[in-house]
């Protein structure tokens, strides 16, 4: 796999720790820096803003309450387009992990970390990224557009259902908005002034399921440095966002409803059970068919998420919308990239209304970030926004399953991946993009098409 593009700065004051985590980085991301002075970070940015940040909390001799780094995330997150923003610390502390989740980071990592997590978390911050999500922090999310019909009744559910503690299950196509309903949900509930934090259920491994969801005992295991509180923990008197529910391995579902059955978690090698007080919000593109197989998702554990159930409808289904969030996208961008502003041809608007979307909002978000990036002439026309190269055949609006069915929509998937990848010479983070897909969503299908 050639490198991403993608760059990161790694903010330590430790040399050793500095260098260990580029060399490990730098195998998969052709630009890597270190910085060891938070004094000189804006020397740095003047040069570009990094796509992600690992950010260690403590500089000056005998500080650990982490005051630093916390002024560090601030300023990057005030920028106009923040880099994605890992905290890294040497004290397992959870009040800091937490306010630095509630101040914007996208994650926090605690030293000696394992190598593993670590190449996880940045993957994970660069394809939020690369799919130019809003900021992640609770501050930066943008709102949830549309007036069409469907979006007004999603939002009149969503309106009624966040001030109670319910747990929600909200399904949807890939890039259709399940994020933004979550956030929504936690932003209207009671929990707001909490932290809202989305773990990608699908990319944790299973043997490091527990650790991550539940936290550890320093000496539990063979890695387990220090003591590390899990994001059930972490989340607590705010939202947990599960998202990719339906990747979940059968084992690990196990141990996701004995915790949410029991209302508390043992972090692995403590003798004792702490509460948890996290308000659940999960997601999945699955086709609610593949949920109710039990072969698939255990019925116990679904019974307990879709206590209330949302549905987003695909883009295609609603394409009232779609000029609303055309306008906002470009105009974004023109914002963004000091493009000028143009109108949009009414040809285009009515091409871009009637196409298909399968990568939904998302696609529709880069499409735009392209057009206007590369628009020339004096309004957008159709061939701006890049679908024809991207999406030659629109995938049909998914039909009751037949084996036969599966099999042709299996063949389609694998070409068009194919032909993303030949296009984006092997670059995932564009494969995925052009796919409207997350990074790591395209890493699934890439393994379930044995690439
Ligand atoms: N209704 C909307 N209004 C404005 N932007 C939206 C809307 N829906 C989605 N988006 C944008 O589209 C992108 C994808 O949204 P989001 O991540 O919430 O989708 P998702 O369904 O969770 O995706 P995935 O299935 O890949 O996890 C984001 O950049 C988001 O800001």
């Amino acid at each position: 796999m050639s490198p991403s593009t993608a760059s990161i700065l790694i903010l330590d004051d430790d040399d050793d720790v500095a260098c260990a985590a580029q060399l490990l980085l730098r195998r998969r991301h052709a630009r890597v820096a270190t910085l060891d002075d938070p004094r000189e970070l804006d020397a740095v940015l003047g040069e570009g803003v990094p796509d992600v940040v690992l950010l260690d909390f403590n500089f000056a001799p005998g500080r650990i309450d982490g005051a630093e780094g916390l002024a560090v995330l601030d300023r990057l997150r005030a920028l106009p387009r923040p880099p994605g923003v890992i905290a890294l610390t040497a004290y397992a502390d959870v009040p800091l992990a937490v306010e630095a989740l509630k101040r914007g980071a996208l994650d926090f990592i605690t030293k000696p970390w394992d190598n593993d997590r670590l190449v996880a978390a940045v993957d994970s911050a660069v394809a939020r990224r690369n799919a130019s999500a809003p900021a992640h922090g609770a501050a930066g999310a943008s709102p949830l557009m549309g007036e069409s019909g469907p979006m007004r009744e999603l939002k009149a559910l969503i309106a009624a259902v966040a001030p109670t503690e319910a747990n929600v299950m909200v399904l949807g196509e890939n890039g259709v908005g399940k994020e933004l309903v979550a956030r929504a949900i936690h932003a209207a509930s009671g929990r707001a002034a909490g932290t809202f934090l989305a773990v990608d259920m699908g990319a944790l491994p299973e043997t490091t399921f527990e650790s991550e969801l539940f936290g550890h005992r320093k000496g539990s295991f063979t890695d387990a440095r220090a003591d590390r509180p899990g994001r059930f923990q972490a989340a607590r008197g705010g939202t947990l966002f599960l998202d990719e529910i339906g990747n979940m391995p059968l084992g690990a579902q196990a141990k996701l409803l004995t915790a949410l059955e029991r209302r508390e978690v043992t972090p692995l090698g403590a003798d004792r059970a702490e509460s948890i007080d996290v308000r659940v919000v999960s997601a999945t593109n699955l086709e609610e068919a593949r949920l109710f197989d039990p072969a698939v998702f255990r019925p116990d554990l679904l019974f307990r998420l879709n206590t209330i159930v949302l549905r987003v409808p695909p883009l295609r289904e609603r394409a009232d919308d779609i000029p609303q969030l055309l306008h906002h996208y470009l105009s974004l961008y023109e914002s963004q990239y000091g493009r000028p502003v143009r109108e949009l041809a009414p040809s285009a608007q009515e091409q871009l209304c009637a196409w298909p979307w399968p990568g939904n909002v998302r696609a529709l978000r880069h499409a735009c970030e392209r057009a206007a990036i590369l628009a020339a002439g004096p309004d957008y026309r159709f061939e701006d926004f890049g679908l024809a190269a991207t999406t030659s055949t629109p995938v049909p609006a998914p039909a009751a399953e037949t084996p036969q069915e599966d099999f042709r929509l299996g063949a389609l998937e694998r070409e068009t991946i194919a032909a993303a990848l030949d296009k984006a010479k092997g670059n995932i983070s564009l494969a995925a993009r052009m796919l409207g897909l997350s990074r790591a969503a395209l890493y699934r299908k890439l393994g379930k098409h044995g690439f």
